[in-house]
């Protein structure tokens, strides 16, 4: 699983895993937009084109886990025919973003009910390991900035563009780390190019 900030870089760095592990390796991203009604849903949320439905934090959050939940028979079909499943966003998303907009840390209750939600009523894969690819939120917001101009029909979200926002979410992401919450965290320096011969061992212990 490849989690951080908005603007962090998860696109580039799974690319460049794919590269390194030719062949064995499949490839998904959360939320699924065009492909699941919830992906759609989320993005109009995003947005701001679902009214004030975009704020509930816990409504939203259940729609990431819907997208996933209808998504866990690929995974596990995925997991069956390749050695390696990356996925752009897991359920760490999910816990890092909710607790984030609630103000609460990784030890909180938000962090629960997610665990609660996604692993245990809605049983989708447990992830094996988490790579926390790590940069500082300035760097980040300039990035996600730049992609926002140069991609048509995107535009920076309503979180996307919330910088205190994606400071706390930083912080969530660092406690989950430490406390290797749901599997292994690998953290990784995104300021620097990552050497993905490396990381890939890594994921393979
Ligand atoms: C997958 C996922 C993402 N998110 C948040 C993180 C991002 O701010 C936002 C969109 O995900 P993101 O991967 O950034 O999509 P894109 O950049 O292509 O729009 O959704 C959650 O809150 N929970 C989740 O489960």
């Amino acid at each position: 699983m490849i989690e951080g900030i908005d603007g962090a870089g998860k696109r580039t760095l799974a690319e460049a895993l794919e590269g390194a592990l030719a062949g064995r390796v499949a490839r998904m991203a959360f939320p699924r937009y065009g492909v699941s009604v919830y992906g759609d849903l989320i993005r109009d949320g995003l947005h701001g084109r679902l009214g004030a439905f975009g704020d509930e934090v816990h409504g939203m959050a259940m729609l990431y886990a819907l997208d996933r939940r209808e998504a866990a028979p690929d995974i596990r079909a995925l997991l069956d025919a390749h050695d390696y499943v990356l996925l752009d966003r897991y359920v760490a998303s999910n816990a890092a973003f909710g607790a984030a907009r609630l103000h609460q840390g990784a030890g909180g209750e938000f962090v629960g009910w997610v665990h609660e939600i996604e692993l245990g009523r809605f049983g989708v894969p447990v992830p094996h390991a988490h790579l926390l690819l790590r940069v500082p939120p300035v760097i980040a917001a300039a990035r996600s900035t730049r992609r926002a101009q140069t991609e048509a029909d995107r535009g920076r979200d309503t979180w996307e563009s919330d910088d205190a926002l994606q400071s706390r979410v930083a912080a969530v992401y660092d406690g989950l780390a430490a406390a290797d919450w749901l599997a292994p965290w690998h953290v990784v320096d995104g300021s620097t190019v990552p050497d993905t011969a490396e990381l890939a061992k890594k994921l393979a212990e």
